[in-house]
């Protein structure tokens, strides 16, 4: 069994039609300071997403790509999210942060975003693993934080050698879509895959929103290649 993580996920609507598509894990950018504002979402759209996920047993994921810890934990404390997400480089959680996230969301496991520019890459996820129940690996470089979203894919090598080295559970982000998602999972055998770019649809504007036949498909690839290696 592989986990499907798709992002970044804006409207209830689109949302709902993403988790029958066959998302395991559905993640999006409550309303912060950061990121490209058409894809922030108001607190209430959140609350009513993630209410529907919880029912449907997918996992929710907030994404913070502020640099304000404090913010951060304002947030989780506000949408209670199954994970919150560190995705921006500005900031990088550490142990005193994962202390402060179980105070005052005992539920919220944390996911910490690794970008993956060499093989140093390695020990930076090894350190990042010593307090993340999560890690996430991705390519740089946004606009608006450094890393994701970029659409790009990265050393995959770099991916297999991490997870090797971790024990927690590692899910690949950069540049997959349905295309690529199969032979991803083929060299690396991670717990996830991830995918944003592909799986949408942009406007100008920075505006966009799911494709959800390319996220059935990314979906169905991953599965079916998961099977395959026995995942
Ligand atoms: O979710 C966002 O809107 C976002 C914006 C800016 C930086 C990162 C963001 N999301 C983080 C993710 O984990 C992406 O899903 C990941 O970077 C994969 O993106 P893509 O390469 O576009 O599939």
């Amino acid at each position: 069994m592989i986990k499907k993580q798709i992002y970044s996920l804006i409207t209830y609507d689109e949302s709902v039609k993403t988790m029958e598509a066959g998302a395991d894990h559905i993640g999006l950018v409550p309303m912060q300071d950061g990121g490209v504002p058409a894809h922030r979402v108001p607190l209430e759209t959140v609350d009513k997403i993630f209410a529907e996920a919880k029912r449907r047993g997918v996992v929710t994921v907030a994404i913070m790509l502020n640099k304000d810890p404090k913010e951060m934990l304002d947030i989780a404390k506000r949408v209670r999210p199954d994970i919150l997400h560190i995705a921006g480089m500005e900031y990088t959680a550490d142990q005193a942060f994962r202390d402060q996230l179980r105070a005052v969301c005992p539920e919220t496991e944390l996911m910490q975003a690794v970008l993956v520019d060499g093989p140093e890459a390695v020990e930076r996820a090894k350190e990042y693993a010593k307090f993340s129940d999560y890690l996430l690996t991705d390519s740089g470089l946004a606009a608006d934080t450094g890393i994701g979203a970029s659409g790009l894919t990265h050393d995959w090598s770099i991916d297999a050698a991490i997870v090797a080295n971790v024990d927690i559970p590692v899910i690949i982000a950069g540049g997959l879509g349905p295309d690529n998602v199969e032979e991803c999972i083929k060299e690396i055998k991670p717990y996830g895959v991830d995918s944003l770019t592909k799986t949408s649809i942009k406007y100008d504007g920075g505006r966009m929103e799911k494709d959800i036949d390319k996220v059935r498909e990314f979906c169905e690839r991953a599965d079916k290649a998961a099977a395959e290696v026995g995942l």
